[in-house]
């Protein structure tokens, strides 16, 4: 019997938020993002990340606003981009993020950078934020272990959610051990890898066996390790393939041989190691 996922988890404040999500990353604003948004959520999606940095946030609101599926059941998430990190600079840039989506409250407002000396006050911000309704849920990415120990020792509110670099090829075991002790979610972003893995010879195996596709297989075993995973396509094709992921389930056996192919090894910055 297959073990059911449900569509969404519960973060620690009790808001759902969708296991998966579609991540538009390099999506360009105009038609392109508003039709992968359009694809998307014609093929089942309830969640679109995107960012200030991106350049896409006004075509992800046309593309959800423009769905006729009602605001509630969509999960937006946007960020603050490294410049705009402090407390005045986060508060006007959540104002421009929120006008140009132009979709009412936001579900999920993100630190996209841990900047040394600005992000506890950059969290003080999207505190307010939160309390005062603005956004549902916040949260912060590419934080290691020493940022989120920090962050909430000189805070009032845990972050609900983390998003960071994970793959095969980077399983971060110790920041997702140390995230579920603390109820804080964690989240897969370059969950493909970019597509530098499809081919490898242990998800082209497995991959036959499921009569799935590589890319599938590495989304299921997110869901599986229970981490929220956001691929990027502008493919209506692989939009609708990368979210047929709820039907088979991969064996203990499977799971491990995927977590073996852990190297450490990055696509994205290093968070200690990133010159903001
Ligand atoms: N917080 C952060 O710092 C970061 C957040 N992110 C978020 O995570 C999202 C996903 O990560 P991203 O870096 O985009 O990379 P992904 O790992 O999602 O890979 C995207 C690439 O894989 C291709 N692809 C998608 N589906 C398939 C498939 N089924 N078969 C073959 N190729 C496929 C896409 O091409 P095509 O479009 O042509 O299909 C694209 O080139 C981003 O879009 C963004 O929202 C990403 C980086 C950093
Ligand atoms: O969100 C992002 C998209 O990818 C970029 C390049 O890896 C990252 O720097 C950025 O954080």
């Amino acid at each position: 019997m297959i073990r059911e996922i449900t569509d969404t988890t519960i973060l620690h404040n009790g808001v759902h938020m969708p296991w998966l999500g579609l991540g538009v990353y390099k999506v360009m604003e105009g038609e392109e993002v508003v039709q992968a948004v359009a694809a998307a959520l014609r093929h089942g999606y309830r969640s679109i990340d995107t960012a200030s940095l991106y350049q896409n946030e006004g075509g992800v609101g046309q593309g959800v606003r423009e769905s006729g599926i009602n605001r509630n059941e969509v999960f937006i998430t946007t960020k603050v981009w490294n410049t705009d990190q402090g407390y005045d600079k986060t508060l006007r840039a959540f104002e421009e993020s929120r006008r140009k989506l132009d979709c009412g409250p936001l579900d999920l407002y993100l630190i996209h950078w841990p900047v040394k000396g600005k992000y506890r006050e950059t969290w003080r911000a999207m505190e307010r934020l939160y309390e005062e309704g603005q956004t549902r849920a916040i949260g912060v990415s590419n934080f290691n272990i020493h940022h989120l120990k920090d962050l909430m020792q000189h805070s009032r509110i845990k972050p609900m959610v983390n998003q960071v670099e994970y793959h095969p090829r980077l399983t971060q075991k110790e920041l997702h051990h140390f995230c579920r002790e603390n109820h804080i979610q964690l989240e897969a972003w370059s969950p493909l890898m970019r597509g530098r893995l499809l081919d490898h010879e242990v998800l082209t195996r497995i991959a036959r066996i499921h009569g799935k596709t590589p890319a599938q297989i590495i989304l299921r075993w997110d869901l599986q390790h229970g981490i929220v995973t956001i691929p990027k396509s502008v493919r209506e094709d692989r939009i609708k393939a990368n979210a047929d992921i709820f039907d088979f389930e991969l064996s203990q056996e499977e799971m491990t041989q995927i977590n073996d192919l852990n190297r450490g090894q990055r696509v994205g910055q290093d968070p200690d190691n990133f010159h903001f």
